[in-house]
């Protein structure tokens, strides 16, 4: 179920003071199976994308298809609900039962699903994010902290096994060893069920490790739309918001010490690990 933006633009507060172009004639194609980083500076229109990409917002210019069609109007786009999940950047705001357990079953209610399988279902979602059904199913969601109301929305986002998932920087909040979950969760979705993952992150070297390919806004623009081993042309490129991380750093000094161009694969740190003592032990 891909999804395709066909010269898409958006302005929000129309006819205000206020007015902001924040999505200017965009033109991409997200494929079934991919992962997929937005990228850019804050206010580049990240997050107006990634709402338009859910179905949130309407462009006031183009169209945005999903599986070939277009989502045009209100109907279209409210059938499509349970197919594109999404998580915005303020989990809390989608938060809204007395537990947990009601809160990530809400939507499969809606859909009249029996108390024994929304149970089974709001169990085993909760592993599948990281949260234990027995420790966290009464608790209130807005006792919990930020990380863990992060990964309550993930799960009830997930509960209705949509085919398109948008995160709005899902990582905030999250300590190492649930971010290391949180990318297995994304690797393991894409190849069981081909979902497609657009998230939205401020971290170049979780984006590298983790996503198919990252598109880069700046000012509203897609100004790049490339695969993490086309980073360093990038970023030797003025104007582009984005910074070498120690890794991509380290790959530039070690072109210094070694000889030969250093592959452009390496971008990820196992590779480069690879790479490295390999270089040590032939040495
Ligand atoms: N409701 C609104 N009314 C007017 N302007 C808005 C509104 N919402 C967002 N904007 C503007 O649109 C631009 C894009 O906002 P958006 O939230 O998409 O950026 P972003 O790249 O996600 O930023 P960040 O990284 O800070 O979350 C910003 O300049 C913002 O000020």
């Amino acid at each position: 179920m891909g999804i395709y933006f066909c010269d898409v633009s958006y302005t929000h507060a129309k006819r205000t003071p206020m007015e902001h172009r924040a999505v200017k004639c965009i033109t991409l194609s997200i494929p079934d199976g991919q992962i997929i980083a937005i990228m850019g500076s804050s206010g580049s229109g990240k997050s107006t994308l990634g709402q338009i990409c859910a179905g949130l917002l309407k462009p006031d210019k183009g169209t945005v298809y999903v599986d070939n069609i277009p989502i045009d109007n209100r109907k279209i786009r409210s059938q499509l609900r349970n197919k594109i999940a999404y998580v915005s950047q303020f989990p809390e705001h989608q938060l809204f039962e007395e537990t947990v357990f009601l809160d990530i079953g809400f939507g499969l209610r809606r859909m009249k699903y029996s108390d024994h399988k929304i149970i089974t279902k709001v169990k085993k979602t909760m592993e599948l994010v990281g949260l234990d059904f027995e420790r966290y199913k009464d608790r209130s969601p807005f006792q919990l902290s930020g990380g863990e109301q992060r990964l309550a929305a993930l799960a009830g986002a997930l509960i209705k096994e949509p085919n398109i998932v948008i995160l709005d920087e899902p990582t905030v909040g999250l300590d190492p060893l649930a971010r290391m979950k949180f990318h297995a969760l994304l690797t393991f979705l894409k190849r069981t069920r081909r979902i497609s993952i657009v998230y939205i992150t401020h971290d170049l070297q979780d984006a590298l490790e983790h996503a198919d390919r990252l598109i880069i806004l700046h000012n509203g623009e897609l100004v790049y739309d490339l695969k993490a081993t086309s980073i360093q042309r990038v970023l030797e490129h003025p104007g582009i918001p984005l910074f070498p991380t120690p890794l991509l750093r380290l790959v530039k000094e070690l072109e210094f010490i070694f000889p030969e161009i250093i592959d452009s694969e390496i971008v990820q740190e196992n590779k480069l690990l690879t790479y490295v003592t390999e270089r040590l032990i032939r040495n």
